[in-house]
């Protein structure tokens, strides 16, 4: 195992907790940071994180502070684990504190609203860093209500620099949490994010009483379109047959622990999309994302139809039952010609 002075974690909500318990049992000293004084009062003194991860005891080499400063201080591992929205500002507050050496890893699943950038985008642009040697994305099906509980899982850790993929590999390797390593940076944080689309979809799908067919159907066609989008990006296809990709869409679109799930069930069974994220009560990532990936649908012209037609659910109050029917109602289409260059293939069978 990799010897680390001191790891940092940013954000007290549920997945940063479960890394921070994690890290600890691997051995590590680890400060976990709380922006709200009252919830890291609270966790300090119940040594557990009831509001966000409750179950889960903290152990004693785990300190909570709400002061940046001291967190960071002789941290050379910083994992960042606030909601995407939160990266940017939370990475500029941090950067002046950061010691030269460390390492970021940053496991928020999201794209940037406004500026429709992945997370490693952001870091690049707010760090001013002139690649990613010492960034790290840290993804994959992995709910923190299971790995709090040291229940088996599969994550990837993904950077084009193979030895920070490897270090950060070596840190969270246990023998609940299997780590892999992937180049394809672009791949697994588009993986991680556009599948919340499809899980707020799916939840849809359970809160109007469809079955497993509708289920299916949407996780398979979502998983088309994030391909098409990810591919005109730059990612490697073969990235959202892993864990970043096909993996994280299954648990996520099927977990009961799924926030965006969660979510989607509420606005199935009638529930406004603001009144089903106040219901969740924790970030449901995939509503920003939405609106984002949207966008960059119409930027590069890719065809999306789920994430289209989450949009107007989301944003144009559009009803679900609407949307069913326009998502079942498109032209005649043929299956994954834009993946596996079945026009070239058919040609080739006429001729
Ligand atoms: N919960 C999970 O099982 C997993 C979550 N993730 C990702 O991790 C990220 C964090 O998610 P969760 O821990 O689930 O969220 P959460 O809702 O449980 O907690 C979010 C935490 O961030 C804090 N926060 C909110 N806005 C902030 C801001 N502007 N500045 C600083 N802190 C702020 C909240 O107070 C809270 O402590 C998300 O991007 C999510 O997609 C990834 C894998 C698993
Ligand atoms: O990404 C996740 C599990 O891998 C968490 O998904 P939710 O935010 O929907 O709970």
């Amino acid at each position: 195992m990799v010897a680390v002075e001191k790891a940092a974690v940013l954000g007290a909500g549920s997945w940063g907790t479960a890394l921070a318990v994690h890290l600890a049992r691997n051995g590590h000293a680890v400060s976990l940071w709380a922006r709200r004084a009252g919830l890291a009062e609270t966790i300090g003194a119940a040594r557990e994180n009831v509001q966000y991860l409750p179950g889960v005891k903290l152990p004693e080499t785990v300190r909570v502070s709400t002061r940046l400063e001291e967190v960071l201080a002789g941290s050379t591992v910083v994992v960042f684990a606030v909601p995407s929205h939160a990266f940017r500002g939370t990475l500029a507050a941090a950067l002046a504190l950061l010691p030269a050496e460390a390492v970021v890893i940053n496991v928020a699943k999201g794209l940037e609203e406004d500026s429709l950038q992945r997370m490693s985008e952001v870091y690049l642009q707010e760090s001013g860093a002139a690649d990613l040697a010492r960034y790290v994305t840290f993804s994959g099906p992995s709910h923190a209500e299971e790995v709090g509980r040291n229940l088996p899982t599969a994550v990837v850790a993904s950077s084009p620099f193979a030895s920070a993929a490897e270090f950060v590999q070596e840190l969270f390797m246990s023998p609940s949490l299997r780590v892999y390593t992937n180049p394809d940076t672009v791949g697994v944080e588009l993986g991680g994010a556009l599948k919340n689309i499809i899980a707020l979809g799916t939840g849809i799908a359970d809160g109007l009483g469809f079955g497993d067919n509708a289920k299916a159907a949407l996780m398979t066609r979502g998983l088309a379109e994030i391909t098409r989008l990810g591919v005109r990006l730059g990612a490697n296809p073969l990235t959202f047959g892993g864990l970043a990709g096909v993996g994280d869409l299954i648990v996520t679109c099927t977990s009961r622990h799924s926030r965006n799930r969660r979510a989607g069930i509420e606005i199935g069974r009638g529930r406004t999309p603001e009144e089903a994220q106040a219901a969740v009560r924790m970030v449901v990532e995939g509503v920003r994302t939405t609106r984002a990936a949207h966008l960059l649908s119409r930027i590069h012209g890719v065809e999306m139809p789920i994430t289209d037609q989450m949009y107007r659910v989301l944003f144009e109050g559009l009803s679900p039952a609407e949307a069913v029917k326009h998502l079942m109602g498109r032209g005649r289409t043929r299956e994954i010609e834009e993946v596996a260059g079945f026009d070239v293939w058919w040609s080739r069978k006429r001729s």
